[in-house]
């Protein structure tokens, strides 16, 4: 087969320096190194094959799972990889398993919840894996309403254990990942009952739930997975599970003990700490869940920007070729947002990580002042990023076309591993709606002095934000990023004041709540899309080395924040922060952004430094050799296996003759 370049002409076209930009994605030159080694290693390596994950029956596709996991294991261990390394390898290993929830959920969990002295107990067994867990938490009549869940842990003085029961049908864990076949342990959400009765709420609890010698379950425990999902291949490598208990006895010490205790006599103690840390994991995942997104994202755009580079349809003059369809302005307005979103979630993602690390510090001293924005921020980015991610992966199919739908496109088995982020560790709505709830809090606080700070700072300018009006005047008034940000503000301002003023009128606050859900939930997209907006302003603001590479990202930032401008016009102008002659201009300075990206959309996608081997799509191939390898993959099917298909002589032969014998009649 020939060895080409078919997208070297666009590359040739790029402004900028590509290799600076692989380093401003990967956050430092450290982590491009770490992230371009371990794609290597993975991509190399014939075990983390996984061209024929679509094809295999779910038994071997787990197999081979367990399979992939163990290898990689073994190589962490013989290479001696450090966890940033391990965890960049499991990463680009791309395939969902139970390591995911051990080091992902039950590891911080035991971690941020745990005594020290549990911590030196259990965190040596976990690291070394010589215990498997996983995070039980989910029921199968309960899920988004965590202070529902119905699993019991009753403490016994007479014996110093809890006694953990699953008292109805609804109260069956259901989904825990890695819980359905291989955890030996789990962290379980229980309700605390102690012997007088009384029900203290959620809490967590390492139980034990398969024999460290022949992995069966242990005495009064019911195991299993739930069954096929969404999808060939996709989320079916991963084991999610349903569990029931027993009257399963656990020791006392295994409830993890850092935020309350219970005593030996049978005492609840709650530390000077608020009950929420409980839901500290909770905060972690959803902040690494946003980071997932731009990876996502950023897969799902690098294959539909080479394919839309090397496809061509219509246009042709004179015998010429045709026109690439990346030309079309109706693809890049559909394509390019997409790319800059991926940037701008990358960007989010990273300062969130940096908020998180801060609140952490903070709790370590005891300083909670900032978790409920830390809460906020890490809901509402988990849903945005999410929701959005999911939608693009769908879009890049269809930008795609015909061939998108071909599962060596590499699109349908991302879109189907992908979607259910939307869902778990909060589904989008619930979580928005937690962001609602902030956002009133601090519009109802604003009253009586209180100024807010991070995120919310720009309520403290009400007043102002109410009023102004954007003073553009011309298409290229737009490339300013203070005008930008202003009318983001003063949506999402007008939004959630619009909702406080409709709340008040509701003589029970929760009736408010459940009434204008609708509303409230809007007004949390507006605030989470503001700080998608000004973290990519702030990052802008960095000393940013490389020839034309800031001036990408300027670009890449307005085309992000006109879009959404664009997408949600009823917004800007119906709250009376733009006029439809300021959005037709926006519209016009978008259509010339566009033009801007299109030399560079090729070398764009190129700095997330994917190897071919981790976009597992032949539309995306680095190369552009597309038709070809698509032809091969063709005659790789097992349907062409056989010229003649078995079922012939049963099914196509007598129905044939059949209709033959018909027409002779
Ligand atoms: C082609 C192939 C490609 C392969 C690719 C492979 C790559 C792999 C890709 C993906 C794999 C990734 C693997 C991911 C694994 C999935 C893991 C999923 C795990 C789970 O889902 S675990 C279960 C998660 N469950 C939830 O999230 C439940 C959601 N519900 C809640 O969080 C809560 O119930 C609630 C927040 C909705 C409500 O809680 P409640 O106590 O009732 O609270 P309120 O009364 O509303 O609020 C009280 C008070 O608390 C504050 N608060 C709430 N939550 C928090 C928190 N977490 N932290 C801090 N504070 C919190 C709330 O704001 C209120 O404050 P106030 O009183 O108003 O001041
Ligand atoms: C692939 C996958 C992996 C998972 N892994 C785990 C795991 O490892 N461990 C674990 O414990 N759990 C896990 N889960 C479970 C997951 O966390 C829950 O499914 C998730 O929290 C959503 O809860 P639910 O299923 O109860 O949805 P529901 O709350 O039943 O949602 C159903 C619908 O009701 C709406 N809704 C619910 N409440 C409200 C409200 N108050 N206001 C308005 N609308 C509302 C929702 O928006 C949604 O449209 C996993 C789930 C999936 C799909």
């Amino acid at each position: 087969m020939e060895d080409v370049d078919h997208l070297a002409h666009e590359r040739s076209k790029a402004q900028f320096d590509v290799e600076e930009m692989k380093i401003v994605w990967a956050g430092s030159r450290h982590a491009f190194e770490v992230t371009d080694r371990m794609s290597r290693l993975v991509a190399s390596d014939p075990i983390f094959r996984k061209d024929n994950r679509t094809l295999l029956p779910r038994k071997e596709l787990f197999k081979n799972t367990l399979r992939k996991a163990a290898h990689a294991w073994k190589r962490i261990i013989e290479l001696r990889l450090t966890e940033e390394e391990a965890s960049k390898l499991r990463f680009f290993a791309d395939e969902p398993n139970f390591t995911e929830l051990h080091w992902g959920m039950f590891v911080p969990f035991i971690k941020g919840q745990g005594t020290d002295e549990q911590q030196k107990k259990w965190l040596p067994l976990a690291y070394k894996m010589q215990i498997i867990g996983c995070y039980a938490q989910t029921e199968l009549g309960h899920g988004s309403n965590v202070q529902g869940l119905e699993t019991t842990a009753t403490f016994d003085p007479l014996t110093d254990e809890f006694v953990i029961h699953s008292p109805t049908l609804a109260s069956s864990k259901w989904w825990p990942g890695g819980l359905g076949k291989v955890s030996t342990h789990a962290v379980v959400f229980a309700r605390l009952i102690i012997t007088d009765d009384r029900d203290y709420g959620v809490h967590g609890f390492i139980v034990q739930l398969r024999s460290l010698d022949d992995h069966l379950p242990l005495p009064g425990i019911t195991v299993g997975d739930i069954g096929n999902k969404f999808g060939s291949g996709a989320y079916n490598t991963m084991d999610n599970g349903l569990l029931r208990f027993d009257n399963v006895r656990i020791p006392r010490d295994q409830m993890l003990m850092r935020i309350s205790q219970v005593t030996r006599e049978g005492k609840y103690v709650q530390s000077n700490v608020p009950r929420q840390l409980v839901y500290g994991t909770m905060v972690y995942v959803r902040q690494t869940i946003v980071a997932d997104a731009s990876c996502a994202l950023a897969r799902a755009v690098c294959i539909a920007t080479r394919y839309s580079a090397v496809r061509r349809q219509f246009g042709s003059q004179n015998g010429g070729v045709e026109t690439q369809v990346i030309d079309y302005k109706t693809q890049q307005n559909r394509l390019f947002p997409l790319l800059a979103s991926a940037y701008a979630f990358r960007f989010v993602g990273e300062w969130l990580k940096w908020l998180y690390t801060d609140v952490t510090q903070r709790l370590q001293a005891k300083d909670f002042s900032t978790l409920p924005e830390a809460h906020a921020c890490t809901a509402g980015l988990k849903s945005l990023t999410t929701t959005v991610t999911a939608d693009s992966i769908e879009e890049c199919r269809k930008l795609c076309g015909g061939h998108g739908y071909l599962s060596c496109s590499g699109l349908p088995e991302l879109f189907a591993v992908y979607i259910p982020a939307c869902t778990y560790e909060g589904d989008n709505v619930v979580l928005l709606l937690q962001v609602a709830r902030f956002l009133m809090k601090t519009v109802s606080q604003l009253p009586s002095g209180m100024k807010p700070v991070g995120t919310t700072a720009y309520l403290g300018r009400v007043e102002d934000l109410m009023q102004c009006h954007s003073t553009v005047k011309k298409a290229e008034d737009w490339l300013n990023p203070s005008v930008v940000l202003e009318v983001f503000e003063a949506r999402a301002t007008r939004l959630s004041v619009a909702c406080a003023q409709n709340l008040s009128k509701f003589a029970k606050q929760e009736e408010g709540f459940l009434e204008l859900a609708a509303d409230l939930v809007e007004a949390a997209v507006a605030h989470c899309q503001l700080i998608v907006v000004s973290k990519f302003i702030e990052k802008l603001q960095e000393d940013i080395p490389g020839k034309g590479v800031k001036e990408q990202l300027q670009t890449l930032c307005y085309v992000y924040a006109l879009n959404l401008l664009h997408k949600h016009l009823g917004d800007f102008v119906a709250t009376g922060c733009i006029t439809p002659k300021q959005a037709s201009l926006a519209n016009d300075q978008l259509r010339s952004l566009y033009s801007q990206v299109r030399p560079n959309a090729v070398a764009l996608v190129d700095s997330f430094n994917y190897t071919d081997h981790y976009l597992s799509s032949i539309l995306g191939r680095y190369d552009g050799n597309v038709y070809p390898k698509l032809y091969e993959e063709a005659w790789k099917d097992p349907l062409n296996e056989s010229v003649v298909p078995d079922g012939y002589h049963e099914y196509i032969r007598p129905l044939l003759k059949q209709q033959l014998r018909n027409a002779r009649l």
